[in-house]
């Protein structure tokens, strides 16, 4: 008997539901006739829910998705600046709560230049590495305020929060990636030199967590000399360690030099399973060419691939990255639609 894989979809705004409906067509490819068959419910949630209903993510809502064995997340927010999203916060309210009442502390996002995929670089050389970014702490948990808003006195603070707990359970996890992988080495990149409170406990942990792998070679860099590197020698990376900030801005320019943001995947895991894991494109959901059918669904396909790793798929994950690979091997000039786009990438998985 087949096992069943109880999967949330929140297809989310803009291009999301354009992508996650070519991620779900692949996912259905790559598993058709196997041991595990998905059981799919759709979460009407994002900005297109708030301006209708008033509701970001109800209680309700949050129990219903937490019930799945694992979630796949199209991208929500409108348009950056429209006035009817103001009081929302759908990033904060929707995405961020997820993450945080998930315990989604470990954001992976892997940077893989493939064969025949341009990059902006001359000579990007070998690129293939993994950004672990801390998910549940940082400058993101909202720990802030403001006094005199709107006057010429106006002051605003947004406090990072990092805790031993936190940052100690991510190095360790960023440590075994490392070690598993041939290369062996870790990166932590923070600002120690300035951000001496939170750098230096990144750093004291790193230091005593390197201790228990050996194996593993450790270098540190400031985030600005790592933004620096990863244009000049991406190369030189392997698994990266960082905090949620830091993580989100370095994975959009890992992105950029590794084929593009429409094939940046990512996973939001909560490596103990107590709670379901959320994979996700690193992209959002792009106003800009929403309803266009030509957002590249890409990324959302190896988001799902990266789903069924952590679902321990590991052929249906391969079926699905070796028809990607194939696939962002043969385009070239002409540009095809996102329904183009993933019926090829379904095809090639068929066609094995
Ligand atoms: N995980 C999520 O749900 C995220 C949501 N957002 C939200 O998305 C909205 C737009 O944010 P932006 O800063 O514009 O970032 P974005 O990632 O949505 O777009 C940046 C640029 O990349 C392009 N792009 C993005 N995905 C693409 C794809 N699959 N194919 C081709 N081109 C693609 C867009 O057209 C745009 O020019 C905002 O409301 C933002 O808060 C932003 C990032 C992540
Ligand atoms: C909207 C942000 C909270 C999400 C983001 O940009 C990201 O996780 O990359
Ligand atoms: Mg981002």
């Amino acid at each position: 008997m087949s096992r069943v894989i109880s999967l949330a979809v929140i297809p989310g705004d803009g291009i999301g539901p354009e992508v996650v409906a070519e991620a779900l067509n692949v996912l259905q490819a790559a598993t058709d006739g196997g041991d595990a068959a998905f059981d799919t419910t759709q979460y009407a949630l994002g900005a297109a829910r708030y301006l209708a209903t008033g509701d970001t993510l109800t209680d309700e809502d949050l129990a219903a998705v937490s019930q799945h064995d694992a979630i796949l997340l199209g991208a929500v927010g409108g348009t950056p600046g429209d006035p009817r999203l103001a009081g929302a916060n759908i990033e904060r309210g929707l995405l961020l709560r997820l993450r945080f009442a998930l315990d989604h502390y470990v954001n992976l996002r892997p940077s893989v230049l493939f064969p025949s995929v341009p990059s902006p670089l001359a000579d990007p050389g070998d690129v293939d590495f993994v950004v672990v970014r801390e998910g549940t702490e940082g400058p993101y948990v909202g720990n802030g305020g403001a006094i005199r808003v709107g006057s010429a006195n106006e002051v605003a603070n947004e406090v990072s929060v990092n805790t031993a707990f936190g940052v100690e359970r991510v190095v360790r996890y960023a440590f075994a990636a490392a070690s598993a992988r041939p290369r062996k080495k870790l990166t932590l990149v923070h600002k120690t030199n300035v951000l001496v409170f939170a750098g230096g406990l990144w750093k004291r942990i790193v230091d005593e967590v390197a201790s228990e792998f050996p194996d593993v070679t450790v270098d540190y860099l400031h985030v600005d000399a790592a933004t620096i590197f990863l244009v000049t020698d991406p190369a030189r990376f392997d698994v990266i360690v960082t905090d949620n900030l830091f993580g989100d801005i370095l994975t959009d320019l890992a992105a950029a030099i590794s084929g593009g943001i429409g094939l940046a995947a990512s996973g939001n895991i909560n490596p103990d399973g107590r709670f379901p894991s959320m994979f996700e494109p690193v992209h959002g959901s792009a106003p800009d060419i929403a309803g266009q059918g030509i957002a590249d669904p890409t990324a959302a396909i190896l988001s799902v691939a990266l789903m069924l790793d952590h679902l321990e798929l590991p052929e249906a994950a391969d079926r699905v990255r070796r028809a990607v690979v194939a696939d962002v091997a043969e385009r070239g000039e002409g540009h095809r639609s996102t329904s183009e786009i993933g019926a090829a990438i379904v095809d090639r998985i068929r066609a094995h």
